[in-house]
Parts: structure tokens; sequence; C-alpha cells
């Protein structure tokens, strides 16, 4: 019998990810399958996979989601490696759409569904322009490593910030040297974080600040995936980091430019502390079905 996997593709400002569905987490996912699965020359070729999965099937899931969470879809996500990640900001909104699409679930603009991630349950609602993700608290990491990028002359100081997952966020001098960074190499970030990090390299915009919202432009080498067009967790973490930097009259609304297009973020108070939010397009592109035997003779 023929060993096949039915698939979606789709991307978050090109941020792009292979989804699943396979409810009941029946499915062996190692790492080398996903890897194949990821792959850009032998197998579909993405910076991610996502499973939905319901929330009750899987044991890991168990103890971020309260039974009242009311987070039925879990986000099973891996990067292009196969190792696993906490959250994806992108994913998040591309999974939302897949959800929707493939009949999964029913939600119309303005509403809001919790998903269940490895970080915790995270509010997504549909929005004119896409979807906008609670990505919740987040937290600035004291000590931050200093980060040597390939084609960055000089070594510089990176902030940590963990918005689920890790990130170190380096700010460098204009243009010019953002282009020439070579993110082919992971940045070596000294001293370096046990569990890794993805890296932000950010500049501002001509006009830092326009009508009130901060504008900057970010390149990203992500955990377990490499350079990648766009991360949405890498876009927040872009946004406190240079809000940080910018000092106490600095905005809570940014306009992040990436290399595959534009997301918003947006800081707000709540209750439990502060919360960052992250708003962007969520697109998919093709459905497939790939021989799974073949797949691994690759
Ligand atoms: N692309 C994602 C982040 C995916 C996980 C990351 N590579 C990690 O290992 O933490 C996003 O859009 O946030």
């Amino acid at each position: 019998m023929a060993n096949t996997l039915d698939f979606h593709k789709g991307h978050g400002t090109g941020n792009d990810f292979v989804l699943i569905t396979d409810p009941d987490a029946r499915r062996e996912l190692t790492p080398a399958t996903i890897a194949a699965l990821c792959d850009r020359r032998f197998g579909i070729g993405a910076d991610g996979l996502i499973r939905a999965a319901r929330s009750a099937s899987l044991e890991y899931g168990a103890e971020s989601l309260a039974e009242d969470s009311g987070a039925e879809w879990f986000m099973d996500y891996y990067n292009a490696d196969g190792s696993v990640a906490e959250m994806c900001g992108n994913g998040i909104r591309v999974f939302v759409r897949y959800l929707i699409e493939t009949g999964l679930i029913t939600l119309e603009r303005g509403e809001t569904i919790a998903i269940g991630t490895r970080a915790g349950v995270r509010d997504v609602q549909v929005t004119a322009g896409g979807f906008a993700v609670d990505l919740g608290r987040w937290r600035l990491e004291e000590d931050g490593p200093l980060v040597h990028t390939r084609g960055v002359e000089v070594a510089r100081p990176g902030v940590g910030i963990n918005v689920g997952n890790p990130h170190v966020v380096v700010a460098l001098a204009d243009d010019s040297e953002l282009d020439q960074a070579d993110l082919t190499v992971a940045p070596t970030l000294d001293p370096a974080p046990e569990a890794g990090a993805n890296v932000e390299l950010v500049v501002p915009a001509a006009q830092l600040i326009r009508d009130g919202v901060g504008q900057i432009r970010m390149r990203v080498h992500e955990r377990g995936s490499g350079e990648t067009l766009s991360c949405g967790t890498g876009i927040a973490a872009a946004a406190l980091a240079t809000r940080f930097w910018a000092g106490p009259t600095a905005p809570n609304q940014w306009r992040v430019t990436v290399p595959g297009g534009v997301c918003a973020v947006r800081m707000f108070p709540t209750e439990d502390g502060e919360h960052v939010s992250l708003s962007g397009p969520a697109e998919l592109v093709y459905t497939g079905t790939v021989d799974l035997d073949a797949l691994h003779q690759a």
C-alpha cells in the first residue's frame, strides 16, 4: 500500500510551511522525515512543518492546555531541520487560515480563536488584512550575548528577548551593513545560549517614527531553519528591542519590513502585564500528496 501524505503549502510574508492534518497525532513524525519534507531540492521545501492535532491528543500539550482553555486545536510546529520550537508567529496565522480553509473550524472576520502551542495558549483574530495573534507576555533577558555576523565587520552586543521562543536582536549601523550581512551561516553568539536562539539584525527606516508608528527593517537567521524571508516572533522581538533602545517616549506600535513583506506589532497593557501582538497576512498556495517512501530514497 502506498505510504503517502496529503499536505497544504502556505506562507506568512514568505516564511513558508508544510501543513498536515493528523487530529489524533497518530503519525510518527521523526526529525528525519520532517527534514526530508522541508528539503527544498529533494522534498516539498519549507522553513517548517505544522501538524494540526487536537490538543487532547498530545501529551506535551497537556501541561500548557488547561481543560477550560478552549484550545481544541494545537499547532504542532517543527523547524526545517526537524527540531521542535515553542512558538511561530507567522506559522500560527497560516495555521488558522489552514483550519478555516480545510473546514476544521469556522471563523469570521473579527472573531478570535484560542490555539494551543508549546509556549501556551495563544489567541488569534481574523482581521481585514489577515490575522492578528496575541503573543502574550514577553521577557527581556539579562546580559545579551556578543553577536559575530559574517559580513559585518564589528561584533555587536545583542539583546535577548523571549516571546515564547528565544531571540537575540542586534542593531546594525545602516541599510548597507544590513544588506552585506551573510546569513548563509548562523551568527556566532558569545556566550551561546544553551537552547540556541533566533538572531534578528535590525536597522531603523529612513524615518524611525512616522505618524506615531516606529519603522524598522529586519533580516533574520532562524534557529533550525537558517535565513528566512520573515519570522513573526522575530519581528515582535525586533520591535520590542528597538523600543527598548529608543527609550521611554518610543511608540507602542511598529511596522517591520522584512525581505518577504511587512508586519505590524503592537504592545498593550493587560491585567497580567504587557502583551505584544503581531498582525500580518497568511496565505495557502497549493495542495499535494507526497510519497513518503520515495522521499526517503532521495
Ligand atoms: N518562523 C517563526 C519562528 C519559528 C521557530 C524558530 N525557528 C525557533 O526555533 O524558535 C515565526 O514566524 O515566529
